[in-house]
C-alpha cells in the first residue's frame, strides 16, 4: 500500500541574519489515499511551508518528500512542474478566479493547458460543477456568483486533473461558518469519493468535524495527533 504523501523527517531552513530559522523541524507525516488531515498552528508555526513541501513548491532542506511511493525529493523544477500538474491539486484561501471565463471555462482552461479539452474533459468538467453544487450556474462568470460558489468553483478546477493529492490553504477565511462549514464537507466528501490524500491549513477548527484528523504544529514541529 503506497500513500498518497510521506514526509519522512522534513526540515526546512531560511536564513535569518546570523542564523537560520527552522520553519519545519523533523516533521513527519503520512497521507493516505482518502485521508482528510487538517493542519493548523498559530501564525509562523509552518503551516504554509508545510504545504510548499507537499506540493513540490519548495525543496526540504533536509528529509524525504514520497509521492504515491516515489521518491521526489531531489526532483528538478521542470520535473515537480510535470508532478504538480499531473498529480497535486491546490485550493487557495481565494480562488483566483479569471474575471472573464464562466465556471465552465475555468475548468475547461486546465483542460486546455494540458492540451486536452476532449469532449471527456468536457464532460468531466460538467460532472465536477455538478458535484460541488454549481450545475446552475456554470455559465456565470464570477463576478455573478457568492464567495462559497467561487471557492466551489475553486475546488472544481483544482480537481480537473484527477489528483492524488489535495493540498487546500485556509479554503474557509474568506466566508461566513455556515459556508465554511460547507466547504469543509464538501472537502471531505471529495476526498473519500475521489480517493485523494487531502491536507487542509485552517485556523477555523470551529467548522471542522469530531470525526476529523487534526496535525498542530508549533514553532515548526508537530505535536501529537489528536481529533477535533
Ligand atoms: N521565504 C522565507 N524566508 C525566510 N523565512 C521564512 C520564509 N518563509 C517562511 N519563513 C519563516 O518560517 C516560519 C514558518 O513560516 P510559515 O509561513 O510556514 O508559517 P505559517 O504557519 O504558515 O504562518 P501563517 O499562519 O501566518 O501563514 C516563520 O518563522 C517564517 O517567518
Amino acid at each position: 500500500m503506497t500513500y498518497a504523501l510521506e514526509l519522512e523527517r522534513v526540515s526546512v531552513e531560511f536564513p535569518d541574519g546570523d542564523g537560520v530559522v527552522k520553519a519545519l523541524d523533523d516533521v513527519s507525516m503520512t497521507i493516505d489515499r482518502g485521508a482528510f488531515v487538517a493542519v493548523t498552528g498559530p501564525s509562523g508555526s509552518g503551516k504554509s511551508t508545510l504545504l510548499a513541501v507537499a506540493g513540490l513548491l519548495l525543496r526540504p532542506t533536509s528529509g524525504r518528500v514520497m509521492l504515491a511511493g516515489q521518491d521526489v525529493t531531489g526532483s528538478s523544477r521542470s520535473r515537480s512542474t510535470d508532478l504538480r500538474r499531473e498529480r497535486i491539486g491546490f485550493v487557495f484561501q481565494q480562488p483566483h478566479l479569471i474575471g472573464s471565463l464562466t465556471a465552465m471555462e475555468q475548468l475547461e482552461m486546465v483542460a486546455r493547458l494540458s492540451g486536452d479539452l476532449s469532449a471527456q474533459m468536457r464532460e468531466r468538467a460538467m460532472h465536477l460543477l455538478e458535484s460541488v453544487g454549481l450545475e446552475a450556474v456554470a455559465n456565470r462568470r464570477p463576478a455573478a456568483m457568492s464567495g462559497g460558489q467561487r471557492q466551489r468553483a475553486g475546488i472544481a478546477r483544482a480537481l480537473m486533473n484527477d489528483p492524488q493529492l489535495l493540498l487546500v490553504d485556509e479554503p474557509t477565511s474568506a466566508l461566513d461558518h455556515e459556508r465554511g462549514v460547507e466547504v469543509i464537507d464538501l472537502l471531505r466528501g471529495i476526498t473519500k469519493d475521489q480517493g485523494t490524500g487531502t491536507i487542509v491549513v485552517t485556523h477555523d477548527l470551529a467548522t471542522l468535524g469530531e470525526q476529523d484528523e487534526v496535525v498542530r504544529l508549533a514553532d515548526g514541529r508537530m505535536q501529537e495527533p489528536v481529533f477535533a
